[in-house]
């Protein structure tokens, strides 16, 4: 082959592999920025969507009498327990005795804020729902992690 064609073909391939190569290039930064957006205007909802669950909540809960984690820790022997679950104040004396994991766990909490334990064990759907017979109060807003109104 004469070597003025073949430098011409090797030009050409080399030209369209680049072309291509930045084009593909430009496919996926377009795509990863779409990606990064779309994520971003999820998370954005999901945290919507959280606060105004919390509001919700926190409007049902306005009835309640807020004790502070002092007043709680006061209440930590078998005859009279109470725990904090996600902010929320748990008067479990009676449940302290049936408790289907026993009354040592239990008794550990009593006094204190019990919501990493109790997420820890995994309960089932029934014992989450169980939990609301023993709802007596709230903690005041400044002590609470996670029923925060909007500021
Ligand atoms: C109002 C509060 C609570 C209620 C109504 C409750 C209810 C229950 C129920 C119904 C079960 C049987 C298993 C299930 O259905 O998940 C259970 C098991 C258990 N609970 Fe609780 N519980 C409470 C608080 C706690 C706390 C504060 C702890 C502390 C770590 C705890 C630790 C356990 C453990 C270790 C088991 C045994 C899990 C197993 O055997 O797999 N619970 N609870």
């Amino acid at each position: 082959m004469d070597t003025s064609l073949a430098e011409t073909i090797d030009m050409s391939s080399l030209k369209s592999a680049l072309t291509t190569g930045s084009l593909s290039q430009q496919m996926l930064s377009l795509a990863s920025s779409t990606f990064r957006l779309a994520a971003t205007a999820l998370t954005r909802l999901q945290q919507q969507q959280q606060q105004e669950q919390w509001q919700t909540e926190l409007a049902s809960l306005a009835h309640l009498p807020e004790y502070s984690l002092q007043q709680v820790s006061w209440h930590d022997r078998p005859d009279d327990c109470w725990i904090v679950l996600n902010d929320k104040v748990y008067n479990v004396t009676k449940l302290v005795d049936g408790h289907p994991g026993g009354m040592e766990v239990m008794m550990e909490q009593a006094g204190r804020d019990a919501t990493l334990a109790f997420r820890s064990v995994g309960h089932s759907i029934d014992a989450i729902e169980q939990v609301d017979e023993f709802l007596v109060g709230i903690l005041p807003e400044k002590e609470r992690m996670y029923l925060r109104s909007r500021k």
